[in-house]
């Protein structure tokens, strides 16, 4: 898709409108010559001259009053319909950026989570800034191109009326200088190209900078290594590949301006020696040329801003194609009443590499008022496990169902809506997103008490008053907005890792217990050993398979591990 696609597919109504606004000012700019024309020789006019009565005009005498009242009447509907269409395209452009970044947030939000894990923060990230601040930077000289490249054509339009030799002569040379500009615009594209792929790595490096800013702070050879080969080495990249490009568009640009003068000066040297042109003509074609100097030069201009604008869509395009829809419904559905979550014959392997981890198949049950801890060692799939039970991943075989009713692309969205996890890269939202009733503000309030968060937070205007918090107290505050939730399937990705001895117990006896009364799934991926009784079943994985199920039953659990 290119931008005049956008623009179409946006408002194709707006911008036929504005095209035709474009043209008629492009006609009637074409008009304003032999109405000059006509007042510096009367007996050699092209129009025909009706003989009146100079006027004065506030003491300033005013030769030809109809011509010259033709002539404002121009000036001022140029005005009005120049000053319309680039209205109506410029605000196109206002309503495509945000419709852009929409539609990009739209992707992302219904992007199946491997897809966006696979390609990565920072690839997204330069899509969705860098690339559409390029696609904007394109639209907004767009206006520009439109009413330049109809003014162009007018003007040659007159040209053709004044002298067709010449006609032929302007239009065989602009058809060279606009060959000769796309070779050298080919050649800067290249280089914008490139620059635009190191773009990715730039982005890449500066999520390292911000998130990496810990363990840089500490190290001088560390923070020195990665300045110098890391991120001069991609600045200078992309440095250069975009001086090349700008470099080889600005001679290309002004070869292009130059180019028009040459013509002006074979005309008035070479062209006059050979074709009988009048005076009067010769002005006329003088005029004309240096008025479509005008718009091609802005033509010139907008082209290469064009041109990397459509390379940002084409990434833009390679994004949302990569993430592709995940072809769920997403109407909410009320599921019948169920008691056991079943999987069977679950698999799925990671995307990507050829030797992508694998788990499964996994044939496993979770029942209403159940504990169940999935543990296991660093790497043996238990978090893959807990993504397939929330159905972030989505098996590559088997299937889930809730009591006799299958999980399929139909009822998902249902499914997830009664599902509430905290995995270890969890992220709080400021804002209260479940909504803020007077029921929540009594549970929030309850939660915030009982989690020891009420002397450091509070809810201002629907959102928490500070998120300034340490890891626990942020752990806490995600515990309580998923108590917010109350859902029927609850997933806790070693949840309790960063809590003091209080609160780890609190979490295992208390809150868990809390749970199973109020007959909740509940799935604790764990490495507190020492916690493992507190479960009715602990499912122990290793290399992505079940090792064993075991049923706690109220005795204390050891041996995971060995
Ligand atoms: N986003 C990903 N892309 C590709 N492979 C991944 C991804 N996440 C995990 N893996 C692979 O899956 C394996 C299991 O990862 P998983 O996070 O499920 O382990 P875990 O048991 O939760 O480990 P830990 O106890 O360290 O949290 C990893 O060894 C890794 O090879």
């Amino acid at each position: 898709m290119k931008l005049i696609d956008i623009f179409k597919e946006l408002a194709p109504n707006k911008l036929f409108v504005s095209v035709v606004l474009g043209i008629l000012s492009g006609i009637c700019y074409a008009f304003l010559i032999p109405l000059l024309l006509n007042s510096f020789a009367v007996e050699d006019s092209y129009l025909e001259v009706v003989k009146e009565q100079p006027y004065t005009l506030a003491g300033f005498e005013v030769s030809d009053v109809t011509f010259a009242l033709l002539f404002v009447g121009l000036c001022l509907f140029i005005f009005l319909t120049r000053t319309l269409s680039q209205i109506i395209l410029v605000r196109m452009t206002m309503d495509l950026t945000s419709t852009l970044r929409l539609k990009l947030y739209q992707c992302v939000l219904r992007a199946p989570l491997d897809k966006l894990e696979s390609m990565g923060f920072s690839k997204i990230n330069a899509t969705m800034t860098y690339d559409v601040e390029r696609v904007i930077e394109g639209a907004e000289v767009f206006p520009n191109l439109l009413v330049s490249g109809v003014t162009l054509l007018s003007m040659l339009g007159l040209l053709y009326y004044l002298n067709e030799h010449l006609f032929v002569l302007v239009i065989g040379s602009i058809a060279f200088g606009a060959f000769t500009y796309l070779l050298m615009a080919f050649a800067g594209n290249y280089y914008f190209n490139i620059a635009r792929q190191k773009v990715d790595d730039l982005y890449d490096a500066i999520h390292g900078t911000i998130f990496g800013i810990k363990e840089l702070k500490l190290k001088r050879t560390k923070r020195n290594n990665f300045f110098s080969n890391v991120l001069c080495k991609i600045e200078q990249d992309v440095c250069q590949a975009s001086k090349n490009g700008a470099t080889v568009q600005s001679v290309a640009v002004n070869y292009g301006n130059v180019l028009g003068y040459f013509i002006l000066g074979g005309v008035a040297f070479v062209f006059v020696n050979h074709y009988s042109v009048s005076q009067l003509e010769l002005i006329g074609i003088i005029m004309v040329l240096i008025y479509i100097s005008e718009p091609v030069s802005v033509l010139l201009e907008t082209i290469p801003s064009m041109k990397i604008a459509n390379i940002s869509i084409r990434k833009i395009n390679e994004m949302t194609v990569r993430l592709s829809d995940e072809n769920i419904s997403d109407i909410l559905i009320q599921l019948p009443q169920w008691n056991t979550l079943s999987l069977k014959e679950i698999k799925y392997t990671y995307l990507g590499k050829e030797s992508g981890f694998s788990v499964g198949p996994f044939n496993l049950s979770f029942s209403k008022g159940e504990i169940t801890f999935i543990v296991g060692g660093n790497g043996s799939g238990k978090s893959t496990l807990g993504k397939l039970i929330t159905s972030h991943y989505l098996a590559e075989k088997g299937s889930m169902h809730l009591d006799d009713m299958h999980i399929n692309s139909g009822n998902l969205a249902s499914y997830r809506n009664q599902v509430t996890a905290i995995f270890s890269d969890y992220h709080l939202f400021d804002e209260i997103l479940t909504g803020l009733v007077e029921e929540s503000k009594v549970t929030i309030d309850h939660y915030l008490t009982k989690l020891q968060l009420n002397n450091v937070v509070k809810i201002e205007g629907g959102r928490f008053s500070s998120l300034a918090l340490s890891d626990g107290q942020r752990k806490r505050l995600a515990l309580l907005i998923s108590f917010l939730d109350d859902t029927d399937i609850y997933v806790f990705d070693e949840w309790a890792a960063d809590q003091d001895p209080i609160f780890k117990k609190f979490f295992y006896y208390e809150i868990l217990k809390e749970l199973k009364e109020l007959n909740k799934v509940i799935v604790v991926i764990s490495h507190d050993e020492r916690y493992y009784n507190c479960a009715d079943k602990v499912v122990v994985l290793e290399e992505g398979k079940v090792k064993q199920v075991v049923l706690v039953e109220g005795q204390v659990f050891e041996g995971v591990y060995s």
